[in-house]
């Protein structure tokens, strides 16, 4: 099975510090880490940092894949302007990296990926032409469809409707399941982290300064100096965690 962990990593632009330090319990295939703190922490930095897109001290140790690239990443920023269609753009992600020929398995697993995310419908839109949220799916699917072991997601609901941000999420949770992927995803709605995600990571000026399992990590503590809001969490007539904010202090 996939592992990530993290050892004493840092990483910075030019001579600017920006992650410092973060070590991580060894994450595993399976798992749904949400990845959490204020604009400006080092989420997408982080990111970075672990596609080897930035360099920096500590180690970052992806064990138990035999795959050549483990890693598929969506990032934040998914302004599209290429002009392919919906189907093509989703084609072309999957064929990163493999070999030339398109062979019938490419074809279905990109099937795959826009059925997952419900998004078959628009397969022969241009990309140029979609809406924000509509992008924003068609980027999820790009990732999706390479078939990664680890799938890291940089707020892939933060362009949706409330409807989609539940549906994608929990057909993520049910992927990282099904296919034993360890599934990373940044995210700002600490509602979305406490009803999905497995394990939580805080970040706070570069640091790391929480993680562990998401209903131990997300606190009104926590929402109080990190978030510094006032805030409560309880249990919903179902019995799952509720995040109620009284105030911005
Ligand atoms: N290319 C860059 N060059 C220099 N500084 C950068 C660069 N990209 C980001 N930064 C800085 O690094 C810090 C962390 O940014 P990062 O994008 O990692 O934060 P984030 O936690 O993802 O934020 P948000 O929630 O707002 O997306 C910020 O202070 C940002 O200004």
């Amino acid at each position: 099975m996939v592992t990530l962990q993290l050892t004493h990593v840092s990483a910075r632009y030019g001579r600017t510090p920006i992650i410092q330090d973060i070590t991580t319990p060894a994450f595993q295939g399976g798992q749904m880490v949400a990845l959490l703190g204020p604009n400006a922490a080092g989420k997408s930095t982080l990111f970075r940092r672990i596609l080897g897109l930035l360099k920096g001290d500590g180690e970052v140790t992806i064990s138990g894949t035999s795959a050549e690239r483990p890693v598929a990443y969506m990032p934040q920023d998914t302004g599209a302007r290429a002009v392919l269609t919906v189907y093509e753009s989703v084609l072309l992600a999957r064929m990163q990296g493999r070999s030339l020929k398109v062979q019938n398995e490419d074809l279905a697993q990109v099937d795959r990926a826009l059925d997952e995310l419900n998004i078959a419908v628009l397969g022969e839109r241009d990309i140029g032409d979609l809406s924000g949220g509509q992008r924003q799916l068609v980027s999820s699917a790009q990732a999706l469809v390479q078939e990664p072991e680890i799938l890291m997601l940089d707020e892939p609901t933060s362009a949706l409707d409330l409807n989609r941000q539940i549906s994608l999420l929990g057909v993520l949770r049910r992927l990282a399941n099904e296919r034993q992927m360890l599934i990373l995803v940044a995210l700002h709605d600490l509602g979305h982290a406490l009803r999905f995600s497995d394990a939580a990571m805080v970040l706070e000026h570069g640091r790391l300064i929480a993680c562990g399992p998401t209903e131990d990590v997300i606190t009104p503590s926590l929402l109080q100096s990190v978030y510094r809001v006032n805030a409560r969490i309880e249990p919903c007539s179902k019995g799952s965690p509720q995040l109620i904010v009284e105030e911005a202090i």
